[in-house]
């Protein structure tokens, strides 16, 4: 069984914090949010379970130290913010593990899990769905045969997103493009994720297209990096390595049925 202490029951984290209640593999033992708000209480009750899993707690609430000590957990999953990074490290003196999830870090929060790493494995992806990391994959090969497209990246996501989509900036990063030039975010009524990246060619466009239709897909994903980082040393990972056996498996060796819930 894996114990997991979730950080964030936003939007997103709530949604993370059923798809583990869920998993038989996984067991949540606690989620930290922000505000007081459900402080005590069980994130299992919150979400319509009947059994108790995932006492909240409110951060103010909580001596680090003394409450990573008591209360030890596997892994922690990050869907909170960019500040939460500087707790972590009372939690990896005990073997903790990370899986963040926190899009866009400020510059000296993804420095210190970047440290963080020297000392527990720490697993980072702005877009933890299966999904986008084979977006990421084709397009890089698409770029390899088309080197001369035009390549355009739209992000659309809800209305009330502030930043620009940390996967659009990772997808421009990845096929070398400058990300205040060609990232086009569009923020409509209540989409959860969807990324484009668009070939322009002069007779043809060709379009690589990622929708993320339920939070659920974000909380499966986490799930699958919670899983594969158990078993892996000190160092910073991403979602493409921990995919990797599955992108890169020869046709023949591909498992009938997906290894990692798409
Ligand atoms: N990598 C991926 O695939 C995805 C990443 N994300 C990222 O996850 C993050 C959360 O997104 P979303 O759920 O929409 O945001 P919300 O604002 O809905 O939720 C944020 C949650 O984090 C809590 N929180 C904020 N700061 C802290 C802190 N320092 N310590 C503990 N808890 C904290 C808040 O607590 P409270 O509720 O008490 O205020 C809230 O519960 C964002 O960075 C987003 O980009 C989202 C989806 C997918
Ligand atoms: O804020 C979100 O919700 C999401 N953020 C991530 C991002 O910024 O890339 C990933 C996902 O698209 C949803």
């Amino acid at each position: 069984m894996i114990k997991i202490g979730l950080f964030g029951f936003g939007q997103t984290g709530s949604v993370v914090a059923g798809e583990i209640i869920r998993d038989s593999q996984c067991k949540l033992e606690w989620v930290i949010r922000q505000s007081p708000k459900n402080s005590s209480d069980y994130a299992s009750l919150l979400l319509g379970f009947e059994h108790l899993e995932g006492k909240i707690v409110h951060i103010r609430d909580v001596n680090f130290d003394q409450f990573f000590k008591e209360n030890q957990v596997d892994v922690i999953i990050d869907f909170s913010s960019s500040s939460s990074v500087s707790v972590y490290s009372s939690a990896v003196k005990y073997g903790c593990k990370i899986v963040s999830a926190i899009s866009n870090y400020e510059t000296k929060d993804i420095n210190q899990l970047k440290q963080l790493s020297q000392e527990a494995a720490v697993l980072y992806s702005p877009n933890i769905t299966v999904g986008i990391n084979f977006l990421m994959e084709a397009s890089k090969l698409l770029q390899k045969i088309a080197p001369h497209a035009d390549i355009e990246i739209i992000e659309e996501h809800f209305r009330g997103k502030k930043d620009v989509s940390g996967t659009a900036l990772r997808i421009a990063e990845q096929l070398g493009l400058d990300k205040s030039e060609h990232v086009n975010s569009i923020r409509v009524g209540g989409i959860v994720g969807k990324h484009e990246v668009v070939f322009g060619l002069p007779n043809q466009t060709i379009r690589i297209i990622h929708e993320s239709h339920n939070r659920a897909a974000f909380g499966q994903g986490a799930i699958y990096a919670a899983k594969w980082i158990m078993g892996k040393e000190k160092g910073l990972y991403s979602m493409e390595q921990a995919l990797s056996l599955m992108m890169n498996a020869p046709n023949d060796e591909i498992q009938s049925e997906p290894v990692a819930p798409l």
